[in-house]
């Protein structure tokens, strides 16, 4: 292949000036590659003739690895040699364990997924936004089943109001225009990832953006197989190219994410709150009972929503029961520079 070629190909993968500018002079004669499956002895990467299997060193544990991931290999053998550093990371922290988890990385965008029903929680969606603020990608509501109801613009208008400048889209996922509603985030190069509960629509989603029909992604079973008992679940941990140039990560740990780790991005998700906290009286304000409250005022004022501040109290609890180590006092944590 051309080099000129050879870039492009690159280019529609993912790979940018963030990763080209980390190869070393003496690392120009490796190539990257894009990890497509992470099993528990095997890697395999893409290249522009498919998937290829990359050879391991006895030190390199696959758990390090998240689908998504650029690695530099060697031509000749595949041999893997490292790793670049990531945009964008999403993980999580199983019960009992220290370590976090990869689910995906260097992904864009983030599909949240709910549908215009009773799946629709304030709550659970403000616990993605948090994670996908977290990870870096920038998250995007996708209501779906909006085919079912007369108006979904009272959900639209809802999610909305969950964070400052966020993105919303209403769609029936079983439509040929469910990809065009997403082509925005979707295109040449783009990496996106769903999130969600059971039953939204996330399959759906990715077989209509993959291009597939409902039957054709049932026959293939890349995305859905059964296991041993016949249920019905999503087993392949990888990255499918969809119709419009772009990317989706679909892997199972994608899929039940919990908040921990996360204080950042519950202040972004927040804002309106975080940006309220230097104007109260006491800097340790834990904007609950203290006198000269600027939180506490815009709830009286009626600014600020009761409801949205008592959820994002709960969301704190929940991040520091479920982190490890707290890094500071509720709302006023020190901040870290992140590097993943
Ligand atoms: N009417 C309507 N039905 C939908 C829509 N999206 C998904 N469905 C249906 O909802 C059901 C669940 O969809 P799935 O795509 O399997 O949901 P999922 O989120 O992948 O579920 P898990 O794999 O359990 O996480 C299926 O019967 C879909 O056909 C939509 O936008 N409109
Ligand atoms: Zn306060």
């Amino acid at each position: 292949m051309t080099e000129s070629a050879d870039t492009a190909f690159l280019a529609s993968l993912g790979w940018s000036d963030f990763f080209a500018s980390q190869i070393e002079p003496h690392e120009t004669d490796l190539i990257p590659r894009r990890i497509a499956e992470v099993h528990r002895a095997r890697l395999s990467g893409i290249s522009a003739a498919g998937p290829v299997r990359l050879g391991l060193a006895h030190k390199i544990n696959t758990a390090d690895f998240a689908v998504g991931d650029w690695v530099l290999a060697d031509p000749r053998t595949h041999l893997l040699i490292r790793r670049l550093d990531r945009r964008t990371v999403l993980q999580r922290r199983t019960e009992g364990r220290h370590v976090q988890q990869l689910a995906a990385a260097n992904v864009d965008t983030l599909f949240i997924v709910t549908s215009c029903n009773a799946d629709f929680s304030p709550a659970r969606l403000e616990r993605y936004l948090a994670l996908a603020n977290q990870a870096g990608t920038n998250p995007v509501i996708v209501l779906t089943k909006a085919d079912t109801i007369d108006d979904a613009s009272a959900f639209e208008q809802e999610a909305r109001g969950l964070q400052r400048g966020l993105e919303v889209v209403a769609l029936n996922g079983r439509s040929a225009d469910a990809a065009g509603a997403l082509t925005p985030w979707c295109g040449t190069g783009q990496t996106v990832a769903l999130v969600g509960s059971s039953g939204v629509g996330k399959s759906t989603l990715v077989n209509t953006l993959a291009g597939l029909s409902h039957e054709a992604a049932q026959q293939t079973g890349e995305i859905r197989e059964s296991d041993a008992k016949g249920r019905h679940t999503t087993t392949s941990r990888s990255l499918h190219a969809i119709a419009g140039g772009g990317w989706v990560i679909d892997t199972p740990g994608m899929r039940t994410l919990h908040v921990s780790d996360a204080s950042d991005g519950i202040d972004t998700l927040f804002s309106e709150i975080t940006d309220l906290a230097p104007l109260c009286r006491f800097r340790d304000c834990t904007h609950d009972h203290e006198p000269g409250c600027a939180v506490q005022a815009a709830v009286t004022a009626g600014t600020l929503d009761a409801d949205r501040l008592a959820r994002w109290r709960k969301l704190l609890d929940e991040n520091v029961s479920n982190t490890p180590v707290q890094t500071g006092p509720r709302g006023n944590k020190i901040s870290q520079k992140k590097k993943y």
